[in-house]
């Protein structure tokens, strides 16, 4: 997307073609930062300590770091070890084992001599995969925010978003914000409650400095304040993201999304996952009991980044000393909470059958996979 009038992606290639420049989204909204990423390490930090997040980043992002891994030494052994250094980062998102896998199955058949030139070529067509399917997602989901405007007749269609599944968790678009983007693009009123989203902030920090770069209305809201407004009429659709949809259609996302289409669903209010097919793990059927939840560190639950005077971020610590603070990143919608999946295929049900129907090729070598 477009920031301080410049198009900007999440990640692409150094200028000697041997390096990968992310946007360190821990430095946002205050600074906005580039580092090079110039080998594995580096990009399996890059994606654990949250410098690129989002699912579908987190994927893109470990491709270039499977690419940089071979830059450096092509050989099965390193192959094995970049993939299982990657794997290891973040539980969560089915897009990272995703892209590991399609970059072993292209990799390992190759010479070693050509692999690097391969990875890279690989990796910056997933990369550029993503662009087109947040794309399509943006041109599928359009029409349930237009269909909303036409239904309130007048005033701004009010829509609800969790966390950040925005440009910045992609390559460019978002998954989430896709709709939103194309929709504001074609003069439809909108605006956008955005979630803070505890404990790391990624609605406050990250999709509220996307929105306003975009010229997109929202207003931030603390995280428990959102079904208080559902019960005052004040959403009219809540579009969130997913880090591993089911088979069956149970969602993934961001620790409070749960909570979120609970509300959601006692009050009437249209609840949406934007799911692109990377992000649905069509291996397994049941959230609840096979999608692994990332704990992360109690102090980020404790502390929280804020911009000093002197202009660094740095953490401050908001719970008394001796207190203990428990962190799961995630949690599971089940299928029968959510209203429907936006992929880059259309607007389908959030069922087994509608997933394979839209996607039989990957139902099918699931089903092969299971034997
Ligand atoms: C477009 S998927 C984004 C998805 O990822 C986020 O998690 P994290 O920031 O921890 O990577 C959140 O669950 C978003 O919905």
């Amino acid at each position: 997307m477009r920031v301080e009038g410049k198009s900007h992606r999440t990640i692409w290639l150094g200028p000697d073609r041997t390096s990968v420049e992310i946007i360190d989204q821990t430095r946002l909204p205050h600074r906005f930062e580039t580092i090079t990423i110039r080998d594995v390490r580096g990009a399996a930090r890059a994606i654990k300590d949250m410098q690129v997040r989002g699912a579908p980043l987190i994927g893109v992002t470990a491709a270039y770091g499977v690419a940089l891994a071979m830059a450096a030494d092509p050989s099965n052994a390193h192959l094995d070890d970049a993939c299982a250094l990657l794997r290891a980062t973040r539980p969560t998102a089915v897009n990272l084992q995703w892209a590991l896998n399609a970059m072993r199955e292209a990799l390992e058949p190759l010479a070693a001599p050509s692999r690097a030139d391969a990875a890279f070529a690989l990796a910056e067509a997933i990369a550029e995969a993503d662009v087109a399917l947040c794309a399509a997602i943006g041109e599928f989901g359009r029409p349930l925010i237009e269909a909303a405007a036409a239904r309130k007749g007048s005033g701004p269609v009010q829509i609800l978003t969790h966390c950040n599944a925005g440009w910045l968790a992609t390559v460019d678009w978002g998954t989430a914000t896709a709709p939103i983007y194309k929709a504001f693009e074609a003069g439809v009123p909108l605006h956008v409650w955005v979630d803070e989203t505890r404990p790391r902030n990624q609605g406050a920090s990250l999709t509220a400095w996307e929105l306003g770069k975009q010229g997109v209305p929202h207003t931030i809201i603390v995280d428990n304040a959102g079904g208080h407004l559902m019960q005052r009429g004040e959403v009219d659709l809540v579009i969130v993201g997913t880090d591993r949809t089911t088979a069956s259609g149970d969602v993934c996302n961001k620790i409070g999304t749960y909570l979120k289409a609970l509300a959601a669903k006692d009050n009437g209010v249209p609840f949406y996952v934007a799911a692109p097919s990377p992000s649905i793990d069509f291996a397994i059927a049941d959230g609840l009991a096979e999608i692994p939840i990332e704990i992360r560190s109690q102090n980020e639950v404790t502390h929280i980044a804020g911009l000093a005077e002197a202009g660094h971020v740095e953490n401050v610590r908001v719970a008394p000393e001796g207190s203990n603070a428990l962190n799961p990143a995630f949690d599971v919608t089940p299928a029968h909470l959510v209203t429907g999946l936006i992929t880059e295929r259309g607007v389908i049900a959030a069922s087994r059958d509608s997933l394979a129907k839209a996607f039989p090729e990957h139902a099918a070598k699931a089903s092969a996979r299971k034997g």
